[in-house]
């Protein structure tokens, strides 16, 4: 690593490669792990509990009974881990585009004890593949799918974000399913938030948005999505730290400040990205 990208991150550099696919570098200050893709921060070890629990439980609590999850994205295997927390869960697919990230999730010790060996359990499948093409490709239908992405901050991402790819999960979802959608920060890029939100709806699918606050990431962003509306989660797992049913019907309500705005939907021909400000504000752009 050269130093003028060492120069990049806050904290000293513990591993950085180049995979076909982008920059995976991770670094470590006073036992806090940063994973960043292409430069963007994906976890902090400090936080990352708050991030996939409530990426997790929420959504997976409202499934009457999740026999089969699917996760895509999520490579580090950290929202995998919260999954197999749910004992009613049998199988869990992970479908996650770079082998290097799910290889060094798997067999770097110090980075599989995160997600506490999770991609090695028997109840785990993980696939190396695009999910934009996975998901036309494959058939089977889930109880429960998290979508675990970088933000759309580019073209390549954002396919991930349109109609088109909400309406390819909606053919694999069981009929009382549900998918838990990572969305970018709605107060920091609140416009790219609400139109996740609204490209779900565009779909035909409901989309109950909520936030959680992130102290790495700052005030955070999901979205479930059904064919039905969801009641309030009443019950998940005992081993979690942050996640309460009161807390997480809280996250559902919205204050003024990050409310609803008018947006457009996103479509693969008229993409609407995410565009970082080093100011650490967000704009919302073609
Ligand atoms: N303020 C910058 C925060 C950037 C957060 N980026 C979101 C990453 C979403 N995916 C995280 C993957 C973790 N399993």
């Amino acid at each position: 690593m050269e130093r003028s990208e060492r120069q990049l991150y806050a904290d000293p550099v513990i591993l950085s490669r180049t995979s076909t696919y982008q920059r995976i570098v991770l670094t470590q200050a006073n036992g806090d792990v940063r994973l960043f893709l292409n430069g963007n921060l994906q976890f902090s070890s400090r936080d990352e509990y708050r991030y996939h629990e409530a990426l997790v439980h929420p959504g997976l609590a409202a499934v009457a009974a999740p026999r089969r999850a699917l996760v895509l994205g999520g490579g580090d295997g950290l929202a995998v881990r919260e999954i197999l927390k749910d004992n009613r869960v049998e199988q869990v697919t992970l479908v996650d585009l770079d082998p290097l990230v799910t290889e060094l999730f798997t067999a770097h010790e110090a980075l599989a004890a995160l997600n506490d060996h999770a991609l090695r359990s028997p109840r785990v499948t993980v696939v190396n593949a695009d999910a934009f093409v996975w998901l036309e490709e494959h058939a089977d239908r889930y109880d429960f799918i998290v979508v675990d992405f970088p933000d759309p901050s580019n073209y390549s991402l954002g396919k991930l974000y349109t109609t088109t790819f909400y309406r390819r999960l909606a053919a694999h979802l069981t009929a009382g399913g549900v998918v838990a959608i990572q969305s970018t920060s709605p107060l920091a890029a609140r416009e790219a938030f609400w139109c996740i939100v609204a490209t779900v709806r565009d779909v035909g699918l409901h989309a109950a948005p909520y936030h959680a606050a992130i102290p790495s990431f700052g005030e955070w962003g999901f979205v479930l999505a059904s064919r039905e509306p969801l009641q309030a989660p009443d019950r998940f797992p005992a081993a979690l730290r942050y996640l309460t049913p009161a807390i997480a019907r809280s996250l559902f309500e919205f204050p003024a400040d990050m409310d609803a705005v008018p947006v457009e939907v996103n479509r693969l021909n008229n993409q609407i990205l995410v565009q970082y400000h080093t100011d650490g504000w967000s704009r919302y752009a073609r």
